[in-house]
């Protein structure tokens, strides 16, 4: 049982781009928490996107528990958490039918991340970044998904706030035995955090 990146090779299309990744391996395992450094531009989120299904390697295959992760029908098992959340959600939708857009979501969860009910009635830009951060972190952690992959999901917060999201994850990755993928560029914050560090 595991998350599986064998052999990824990708380069963005048009505009004589160049690759980005040529024949990455990782392989998370459940109750992982693997930290993922590198410097900037080595494609750190790019890796990510693979693994999660956003785009498609050119070469090599993402497996989850054995399985190529495209054949998994309905809620993707591997979701990610993006570094800046108002990207991540469609700022022309009210919060709450972005949440209900994928599906049920555990009782206690919204209380336990602090969100409030009166912010499902507003649209992204109403919220703070921390706000809408913690609110994505939310819709992520739907019942049957098994690896999450943090893309630098704390960077722009204040470190109190950056504390508690933390202490937050890795009680759900505990409790679920969910894989944590922990990409950053705070080394202090992955050696803390992560069981194992990749470079890339
Ligand atoms: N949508 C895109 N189209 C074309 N090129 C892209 C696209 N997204 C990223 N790139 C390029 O791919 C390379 C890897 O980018 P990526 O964001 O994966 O790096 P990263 O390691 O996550 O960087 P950082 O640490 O700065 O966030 C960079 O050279 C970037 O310019």
């Amino acid at each position: 049982m595991s998350l599986e990146g064998v052999g990824l090779t990708f380069g963005y299309r048009g505009k004589g781009k160049k690759g980005v990744l040529d024949r990455v391996d990782l392989c998370l395992e459940p109750g992982e928490r693997l930290g993922l450094s590198g410097p900037s531009g080595r494609g750190k989120t790019t890796l990510c996107k693979l693994l999660s299904g956003y785009e498609r390697p050119d070469k090599g295959q993402v497996l989850v528990d054995g399985k190529p992760l495209g054949e998994y029908k309905g809620l993707c098992p591997v979701q990610m958490i993006w570094q800046h959340p108002e990207t991540a959600v469609d700022p022309l939708m009210k919060l709450g039918d972005t949440l209900k857009e994928g599906g049920p979501v555990e009782e206690g969860l919204l209380e336990a991340l602090h969100i409030q009910p009166a912010w499902l009635e507003r649209y992204p830009t109403e919220l703070s970044g921390g706000e809408l951060q913690r609110f994505c972190i939310a819709r992520a952690l739907r019942p049957g998904v098994k690896y999450l992959l943090c893309d630098e999901i704390t960077a722009m917060l204040d470190l109190i706030t950056q504390a508690q999201m933390w202490n937050f994850l890795l009680e759900q990755a505990e409790r679920r035995q969910l894989g944590l993928l922990i990409v950053s560029h705070n080394s202090a914050l992955l050696e803390r955090l992560c069981t194992r560090v990749q470079p890339l």
